[in-house]
């Protein structure tokens, strides 16, 4: 299938040959064998051969990989022949070892093993339990071992596992056929696989399984096996947290004996095995056959495995993918030479045939669906967040870019006011700038402040070596710099008076504010010389007045008369002419100093209508400012420890000022907080606002109306300032 995927790590690899020579009571003089040379010599007396070995040749010496003398232990066989083969299954290399010979020549005591004692144990029971013990100690992976017992006698597969029935005869078993997909694959459709989850329970499926093994006797071996036995270990391995599992097979196979029908003397049912179990080793000479004409480079496309059930259950083993080694099972006796040395020429074209090793890597499907189906769960609740707070993360963003710009818009304030050197700022002038720059220089997301911070740190750095004089000695750049972390100090946030200070003198429409509150001051001092001028004109024409009184009063008591105001008199009386000009004349003043005043008035209620908006703006800025840099300093507190040391390297970076500026979402201007009193701004507008409405209220007339007795005015600049002295002078007098 597609996903599946084959990592080649071998290459071509020949089949190895064991020559195991079985012991008996009297060896054949003619067989020699050398274990060192690995090397057997049959030498053959001209007059004894017979049949169809070449009664010309006199010796024949075959080489092998292994030759395992009739001494040769159980253990030692497993340890040279199967133990490489069967940890390469749990590598992910299928294996196969497979035992042929003529019957009785030893191949079940090799492959199974004797029945009585532990140490003949076969190549079986012994593989199982070095699978078992590797698997203990290979912790990396999870492996999992099934089972499976396949017997073929007379072409038919019999599946010796299947325990649901008791076995009497050999038809008794479930049959098992073999399928081919359209990958040319083959499956065993029947044969049933046993999970084995340790030693014991796969040693008891052997066990199983040889019990219902057929067994025909025959005169030359009462308790030899007629048919082949394919048992096989299939081993899977996953590694945690990889969707790639190793899988492979491994086939211990006891093949039927191999000996020739003519020497059975047999007849009946008996000849018809004889006949199957050779004509299925005559396929299985064919395939190798062909296999060994290819390795030698002769072209042979075809090789027969479909001949027969055994050659197709060994496919792979045979010129495939797999690590495969062959048994060949001889026994000394001077009677069976022929048919040893038939086995030894088999196994001589068996060594030719390559195999193509590799290992069998899957991409497990069930991993990757189960993967994928995370992955889509993941997306979907991604889909369903941002589905359902798009209009939030609108907002958010908005409010992000809002405070971002307001952020810029305040450090380029900075900026220029610095280079313009019109402010001056106090706290900076408390505090070298180096003490904040680490920090800044450290946030590049700051922005254009973070620039300016960046380009103040060598050289607040340097003001800092010379002796902290950072505030009167650094560039302009610097300076902002260090009042730029003066605004993202975290005990400045605290402290809500001094924060908005630091803000206020940052604000980009401060300028305007305070041109505007300069303004003001100077309508307000010009109103009070103004108020103060109407205030003498009153005051003189109210001592004028007094004085044509008095000199009423005084010429009436003199009996001077004229034509005075009370006409008695025909002669005027010039200080009481002169008084009164004066009077006219300082009306006149008083005035046109009262209209002047009005006007003042007028400005001085639109400059004082202008600075409450700027207020209340400046009110709105601070606030939402101040929320951010609020809920920045919470969230930024957990990773200033983290991530701000790691990004400067140094622990020393972590006690600097940290940036509060993680997130500028969700701030939300704190109505129920006022600002600071301390800026004086407020209390002025307040003031004013009062007077304004005082005097609406009043409905003021002009000085002359309804007052005679004179109110002094503040003459203290500041007082002018900060207080609302309007009605003082427009509407008191
Ligand atoms: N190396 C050995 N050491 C001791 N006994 C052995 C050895 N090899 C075989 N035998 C004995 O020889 C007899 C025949 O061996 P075995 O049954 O294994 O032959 P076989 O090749 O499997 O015969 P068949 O093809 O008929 O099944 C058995 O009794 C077995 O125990």
């Amino acid at each position: 299938m597609a996903l599946a995927t084959k990592k080649q790590v071998g290459d071509n690899s020949n089949i190895d040959i064991f020559l195991r020579i079985r012991p008996v009571s009297k060896p054949s003089p003619n067989l020699l064998f050398d274990p060192i040379e690995n090397r057997v010599d049959f030498g053959v007396p001209r007059n004894l051969s017979s049949g169809y070995i070449n009664n010309q040749r006199e010796h024949y010496e075959f080489r092998f990989n292994g030759v395992l003398t009739p001494d040769a232990k159980q253990d030692e066989v497993f340890e040279r022949v199967a133990r490489g083969v069967a940890i390469g299954a749990l590598e992910g290399f299928n294996g196969t070892v497979f035992a042929y010979g003529q019957t009785g020549s030893g191949k079940t005591f090799t492959v199974t093993g004797g029945p009585e004692r532990y140490v003949d144990r076969g190549i079986i029971p012994r593989s199982i339990s070095l699978i078992f013990s590797e698997v203990a100690k290979r912790s990396d992976y999870t492996y999992t071992v099934h089972i499976s017992y396949l017997e073929i006698y007379n072409e038919v597969g019999y599946d010796l596992l299947d325990p649901n029935r008791e076995v009497q005869m050999l038809e008794d078993l479930p049959r098992v056929h073999i399928m081919e997909d359209d990958e040319s694959n083959i499956h065993m459709r029947n044969l049933s696989v046993h999970r084995a989850n340790n030693e014991e329970e796969a040693l008891n499926l052997l066990f199983l399984g040889d019990t219902n093994r057929t067994i025909s006797e025959t005169p030359m071996n009462m308790a030899s096996s007629r048919s082949h036995c394919v048992f096989t270990i299939y081993v899977e391995a996953r590694k945690a947290g990889e969707e790639v599992v190793r899988r492979s097979k491994l086939n211990l196979v006891d093949l039927a004996g191999s000996e020739r029908v003519s020497k059975t003397n047999i007849d009946g049912t008996i000849l018809r095995e004889a006949k199957y179990i050779n004509l299925s080793l005559h396929y299985l000479e064919q395939v190798i056959i062909a296999l060994q004409e290819r390795s030698m480079g002769q072209n042979r496309p075809h090789v027969p495995y479909r001949n027969s059930m055994m050659t197709t259950v060994l496919r792979d083993s045979l010129g495939g993918n797999c690590r495969t080694v062959m048994i060949a099972n001889i026994t000394s006796q001077q009677e069976q030479l022929d048919e040893s040395i038939s086995t030894c020429r088999f196994a001589q074209r068996v060594a030719m045939v390559s195999n193509l090793v590799v290992a069998n890597e899957e991409v497990d499907p069930s991993l990757v669906i189960k993967r994928l189906k995370q992955e889509i769960r993941e997306l979907k609740d991604e889909i369903r967040m941002l589905q359902g707070g798009e209009e939030e993360q609108l907002h958010k963003l908005k409010v992000q870019v809002q405070q971002r710009d307001n952020e810029i818009n305040i450090l380029v304030s900075m900026l220029k006011k610095r280079e313009d050197g019109k402010s001056a700022n106090p706290l900076a002038g408390s505090r070298p700038a180096v003490a904040n720059a680490p920090a800044s220089s450290g946030q590049p997301a700051l922005g254009p402040a973070g620039g300016a911070a960046g380009q103040a740190g060598p050289s607040s750095s340097a003001a800092a070596r010379s002796g902290g004089e950072a505030s009167t000695s650094a560039p302009a750049a610097g300076r902002v710099s260090g009042e730029a972390a003066d605004l993202l100090d975290v005990a400045v946030l605290a402290d809500r008076s001094k924060a908005f200070e630091l803000f206020r003198k940052s604000y980009r429409k401060n300028e305007v504010i305070e041109e505007n509150k300069q303004l003001l001051k100077a309508k307000y001092t010009e109103a009070k010389q103004l108020g103060a001028q109407v205030n003498e004109s009153r005051q003189r024409i109210n001592e004028l007045k007094a004085l044509i009184e008095q000199r009423r009063i005084q010429r009436s008591m003199a009996g001077l008369g004229g034509s005075g105001a009370d006409g008695q008199s025909g002669e005027l009386d010039p200080e009481e002419e002169r008084a009164k000009a004066l009077i006219e004349k300082e009306k006149a003043s008083y005035k046109d100093d009262f209209a002047q005043l009005r006007r003042l008035k007028q400005e001085i209620e639109n400059l004082q209508q202008l600075l409450e908006q700027s207020r209340t703006k400046l009110q709105r800025d601070f606030e939402q400012w101040l929320g951010l840099m609020l809920r920045q300093q919470a969230a930024g507190s957990a990773v200033t420890a983290g991530s701000l040391t790691s990004q400067a390297g140094s622990p020393r970076a972590s006690m600097q000022p940290q940036r509060p500026y993680r997130s500028m979402s969700e701030v939300q201007p704190l109505q129920e907080d006022v600002p600071p009193p301390a800026t004086g701004l407020r209390a002025v507008t307040e003031q004013f606002n009062r007077a304004a409405l005082t005097a609406r209220r009043q409905n003021s007339q002009p000085v002359m109306a309804s007052h005679t007795q004179a109110t002094p005015i503040s003459t203290d600049p500041e007082d002018v300032f900060l207080r609302r002295p309007s009605t003082q002078f427009l509407s008191a007098t």
